[in-house]
């Protein structure tokens, strides 16, 4: 079976309090991490500037992002799908954040509500136990 490849730039967005920022597009059950797929001539970096400012309508500076690493597994909502993604981590000061072009819903995940929402194989299998971690070191 041939599986297609969606190459993704994608972010671990986290606010002063620790808590993390979690997506829902329109017309899907899942929550996942903002960002969406890097365009031909565009670099990871440059395709999540633009998708954050597409989805949440937010500029980025470069102070605020940093490189985690990259991650593949099964994307969501696509059959036979593979996601495979180069994911920062952004710190943002502002938990004023709002969905706009195809987000339904912008959720600030922390340990009393992350149980109870479906994620993503790629935020569950990447950022959620970074993020659990740093809560940790807290
Ligand atoms: N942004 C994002 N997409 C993910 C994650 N996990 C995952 O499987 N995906 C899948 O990756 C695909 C991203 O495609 P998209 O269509 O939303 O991205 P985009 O906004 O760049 O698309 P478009 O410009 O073609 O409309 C979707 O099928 C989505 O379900 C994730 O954590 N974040």
């Amino acid at each position: 079976m041939t599986l297609k490849t969606i190459h993704l730039a994608s972010a671990l967005v986290i606010n002063s309090d620790n808590e993390m920022l979690v997506v829902r597009k329109k017309g899907s059950t899942y929550y996942m991490m903002a960002g969406g797929k890097i365009q031909t001539n565009e670099s990871a970096k440059e395709a999540l500037f633009r998708e954050i400012k597409e989805e949440l309508d937010l500029d980025l500076n470069n102070e605020q992002i940093s490189y985690l690493g990259s991650h593949q597994t099964t994307a969501v909502n696509e059959a036979k799908t593979l996601v495979s993604a180069d994911i920062f981590l952004i710190r943002l000061t502002t938990k004023s954040v709002k969905p706009h072009a195809e987000l339904e819903e912008v959720i600030w995940l922390n340990q009393m509500n992350y149980t109870s929402y479906q994620l993503a194989h790629l935020l569950k299998e990447f950022s959620l136990p970074r993020w659990l971690k740093m809560k940790k070191e807290e």
